[in-house]
């Protein structure tokens, strides 16, 4: 399949999408709704056990039908094919990104290298699960004989955001034998704050990295160590406690950990992809196996419908294409996600790294710069926090800011009124963000509150609201473990096919690593070790460098 920079806007159905903006710039959704009682109910899709309801989005019929064309042209079904069997896809690390197949159980065969990789995920799955038996029977217990109480899972990025999300979201399903907490940053203050809470007998840390070689996850695991042995504990009792997930098994063997007690990770699965791996350990531990697997087969759920489903009702595929009108033809710089649901309240933070990491690029594949626009900013928050915060912002601001707003039909906590009135609340606010209010309404307010015209002439402008502002509406009946899993699959797969219209590599990630390789530099010359360093600086570092040496008086 031709691709290239120059190649994607120069094809007849990338001009098709910018002459057609044209026709549409000056439609209001409002409009579209008044003159298309069908609307809702031709926008509406099902998949994987969620809903998608896309009527209040800048489109209609031709447009969608526009968006698939442009889907196809650049290859989307032949490259999800290539995904789900195994090829490389990965151009830049020459690797697959195979996080489908550790949440299929159908038993078919997928070759990496020519090696079938299905035994080895389902022997992994196995491992964890006679673990967190093992764990929650007391099998396998503290140093002193004493049960287990809190998991401390140690690791960042994708080794933290992914289970964090995961944990908090199926809170209804902890089995209440275990606490987790998770620790990540390398400010002193996040280990320093879980270990006050914890009991060094009854403890377990699960020590998360892919590479071994992340310099946060290394270092607030050896103050973990530390600890364990300042309070008691013995080398010889490390094995009991500790319990490392990585790709890397001899630096995990090298920090001390038994060779026993590391869970694999592989390098076909990447970091921001891999909480459905050995890495969902924190997760299996407090909900259980059997939940565990339930989370897998609803992301299963959504990679068939993926797979199989026509682009024109593939949930991952309308969200991706609708993201690509936006931030490529209406020029949106950002995309906010609104789930109305306090138990997904970090799936904004799981989404940015998601997507950002994936599609903040700017080359093709080939390594030619784009000439468009590739990811935008993800950010966003818990409903109804949000509407008494940001949504101002959404509704009178001067940018266009699609929304998704994320919510269940029903909740694990019956509260008063609370649910309906969550509802409500989402619903009103995604109805204002289309409709708006006009001049002539916000006046006719006012002078039913018996203003005078003078006074409503000054005051109108600011009542108008303009409306016309995009969203999508996902619904599942409840957070489940199936629903769950199925939500974050179908951003994944959002993320890969919107990957494919750019022709970016979504599975590198190769600016992180530029301030990695900084990092070392200026911490040796912040502690000393090397005051003078050839290392290329510049007067801002230089002089920071100074302040904080003089501060700490060296
Ligand atoms: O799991 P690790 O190898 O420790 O990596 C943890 C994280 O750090 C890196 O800097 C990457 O940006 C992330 O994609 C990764 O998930």
């Amino acid at each position: 399949m031709p691709q290239g920079s120059a190649l994607l806007t120069s094809r007849p159905e990338w001009q098709a999408l910018t002459t057609h903006q044209k026709e549409l710039a000056d439609t209001h959704m409002r409009d579209m709704f008044r003159s298309d009682p069908d609307r809702a109910s031709r926008f509406f899709i099902r998949g994987g056990g969620l809903s998608l309801d896309y009527s209040r989005n800048r489109m209609t019929d031709d447009t969608m039908a526009k968006l698939m064309a442009l889907a196809r042209s650049c290859g989307v079904p032949e490259r999800t094919d290539a995904m789900f069997r195994g090829d490389p896809i990965n151009v830049t690390e020459r690797r697959p990104a195979l996080h489908v197949a550790l949440r299929d159980s159908s038993g078919e065969p997928i070759h990496v290298d020519g090696t079938n990789i299905t035994p080895e995920v389902e022997t992994t799955l196995n491992r964890m699960g006679q673990f967190v038996e093992d764990v929650l029977s007391r099998r396998w217990q503290g140093r002193s004989g004493k049960a287990f109480t809190d998991v401390v899972s140690i690791g960042i990025g994708g080794s933290f955001l992914g289970p964090k999300l995961v944990s908090e979201a199926l809170r209804p399903y902890w089995h209440g034998q275990l606490n987790c907490h998770y620790v990540a940053n390398i400010d002193g203050t996040q280990i320093a704050e879980v270990l006050r809470r914890v009991n060094p007998e009854t403890t377990l840390f699960l020590i998360q990295s892919k590479s071994f070689r992340t310099q946060e996850t290394l270092e607030n695991s050896k103050v973990a160590r530390a600890w364990f042995l300042e309070n008691g504990g013995s080398e010889d009792e490390i094995a009991r406690h500790f319990v490392a997930v990585t790709a890397n098994t001899p630096e995990a063997v090298n920090f001390g950990i038994s060779e026993n007690n590391i869970f694999p990770m592989w390098d076909w699965v990447g970091g921001r992809y891999s909480l459905w791996s050995a890495i969902g350990l924190p997760v299996a531990l407090t909900i259980g196996m059997d939940n565990f697997r339930a989370l897998l087969s609803g992301a299963n759920a959504m990679d068939q419908h993926f797979r199989d489903a026509p682009l024109e009702e593939n949930l991952p595929v309308v969200m991706a294409m609708l993201g690509i009108w936006y931030n490529n033809f209406w020029g949106a710089e950002t995309y906010t996600i609104l789930p109305y649901d306090h138990y997904l309240r970090s799936l904004p933070a799981h989404l940015q790294q998601l997507d950002m990491e994936s599609n903040g690029k700017s080359v093709t594949q080939n390594g030619e710069p784009l000439s468009y626009q590739s990811g935008p900013v993800i950010w966003g928050g818990v409903g109804a926090n949000g509407q008494h915060a940001f949504h101002q912002l959404l509704h009178q601001g001067t940018r266009l800011i699609p929304a998704d707003f994320i919510i269940p039909l029903e909740t694990h906590n019956k509260v008063a009124n609370h649910h309906v009135t969550l509802f409500a609340n989402c619903l009103s606010q995604s109805r204002a963000l289309m409709s708006g209010k006009t001049l002539d309404e916000a006046k006719a307010e006012l002078k039913a509150e018996g203003m005078n015209t003078d006074e409503i002439d000054k005051l109108a402008p600011h009542k108008v609201i303009p409306g016309n502002k995009p969203s999508n509406t996902l619904l599942m009946d409840k957070s489940t473990p199936e629903t769950v899993g199925a939500l974050i699959a179908l951003y994944e797969h959002r993320t890969f096919v919107q990957g494919i219209i750019w022709d970016v590599d979504s599975f590198d990630q190769w600016g992180v690593e530029l301030g990695k390789q900084m990092g070392k530099g200026i911490l040796d010359r912040l502690t000393g070790d090397t005051p003078e360093s050839d290392a290329p600086s510049d007067s801002s570092t230089d002089g920071l460098i100074r302040l904080f040496r003089s501060h700490h008086g060296s």
